[in-house]
């Protein structure tokens, strides 16, 4: 819709030198297969659509879910407040040929799922990046689904695109069950999938053919030789942090990664012992930390100066995800999705020190280096580390 409401809360276009496109890869009938929204740097497609932020009406069903709301009541509020909302980037819009883009892989919190963090998304599309936010299966989402297989037998409805969508939605804790062992069950499954995700790409790199099970008329081709497979990296929001950290201690591919007010809780305890040797930048809201979440990222970070934490003062956990960006003032303060920070300086703080960070340890010619201070915790609205006293450090 164009209603001045709508307009004035948008999330924000990339302010890099690139178009942005993105589409959908779904490959295999089944879980075990990849699920990913691909956002990359495409020639300047007018004609192209803008990509739908939110689907299917089966993620406000599992949103509901997740956040206690009656379906019948969330799934019309959420139509309602954003079923109109697109994410500013084009629906696959052509791929922009010519240059070997360097491969971000992009994991999301709790409750979430693959389109949501479109603002971080597609300013490091535009920035240059080749980004992959995977959907994970491992009950975390809201809301995940696969394509069944299509027996011949059954008559396919026209009505359906010819998919028949298997929905899996969010698990929420059994009464009695212990959260530790689910979460760190769920983090290793999300690392697997995240290392799939990237070795998937690296196969459409190679020029081998991959079969879409979405039928989008993208053309995975185009790909071919567009990605720089010596810069790689990962990056994730909450449980998304947390698996950044499990992913680069299995995949030395992973030359460094960003955790975005990392969740600690599903890591387990060997992870501290130097399992993770790449450089990895924690970039927290001023909100979502207390002392043994930020115990935790000080023990992975001890005496590693490649192992960076920035504060985002005014900030809250909800500043990453993009709801932070179409919710209004009310029920954005409300919700606790917006903090006193303005969204968008927000965001520009946590993309401009990831993008520093990410050209330092990938090596790239870019001007990124612009917002070194940033990972150094200088700036207006950040600081070095954290913000919570901490108890006095165990005696060595
Ligand atoms: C009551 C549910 N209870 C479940 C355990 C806790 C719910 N909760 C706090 C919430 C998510 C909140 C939210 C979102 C979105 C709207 C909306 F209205 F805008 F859609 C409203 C209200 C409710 C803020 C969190 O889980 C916070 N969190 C998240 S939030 C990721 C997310 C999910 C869905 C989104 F639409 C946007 C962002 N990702 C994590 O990895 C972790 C945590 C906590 C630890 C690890």
């Amino acid at each position: 819709g164009s209603s001045s409401t709508e307009k004035f809360y948008r999330i924000p276009k990339g302010k890099g030198p690139h178009s942005v496109g993105c589409t959908d890869l779904m490959t295999e009938n089944a879980v075990e297969g990849s699920f990913l929204r691909l956002y990359y740097p495409s020639c300047n497609a007018t004609d192209n659509e803008e990509a739908p932020w939110i689907p299917d009406k089966e993620y406000y069903q599992g949103l509901s879910d997740f956040l206690n709301m009656y379906r019948v009541v969330g799934e019309r509020l959420f139509q309602y407040y954003v079923g109109s909302v697109t994410c500013p980037a084009k629906s696959n819009a052509a791929f922009k040929l010519g240059e070997k883009y360097p491969l971000l892989i992009f994991s999301h919190g709790l409750g979430a799922f693959r389109t949501i963090y479109s603002a971080i998304c597609i300013e490091m599309a535009s920035q240059g990046f080749v980004v992959a936010a995977v959907e994970h299966r491992d009950e975390s989402a809201s809301a995940t689904y696969y394509c069944k297989k299509k027996s011949i037998s059954e008559p396919q409805e026209e009505s359906t695109s010819g998919l028949e969508k298997e929905w899996i939605y969010y698990r929420k804790l059994k009464t009695g069950e212990e959260e530790r062992c689910l979460r760190h069950k769920q983090v290793q499954q999300r690392a697997q999938e995240c290392i799939k995700a990237l070795n998937l790409i690296l196969k459409i790199n190679s020029g081998e053919e991959v079969m879409n099970v979405l039928n989008s008329n993208f053309d995975w081709n185009s790909v071919k030789d567009s990605v720089d497979t010596s810069r790689i990296a990962v990056m994730g929001h909450s449980f998304g942090g947390a698996t950044v950290i499990e992913s680069l201690s299995k995949e030395i591919r992973f030359r460094c990664g960003i955790a975005l007010d990392a969740w600690m809780l599903p890591v387990g305890d060997d992870i501290y012992q130097n399992s993770v040797q790449q450089p990895l930048l924690f970039i927290n809201s001023e909100k979502f930390q207390w002392a043994d979440n930020i115990l935790k990222m000080k023990k992975l970070s001890s005496n590693d100066t490649n192992k960076k934490m920035i504060t985002i003062m005014g900030s809250v956990h909800q500043s990453f995800p993009d709801f932070t960006f179409v919710s209004g003032g009310l029920i954005g303060r409300f919700f606790k999705l917006k903090g006193e920070i303005d969204p968008n300086e927000a965001i520009d703080i946590s993309n401009h020190a990831s993008l520093a960070f990410l050209q330092k340890h990938l090596s790239l010619k870019k001007d990124f280096d612009q917002w070194d201070s940033l990972v150094d915790g200088i700036g207006p609205n950040v600081i070095p580390g954290t913000n919570i006293d901490l108890p006095p450090a165990e005696p060595e």
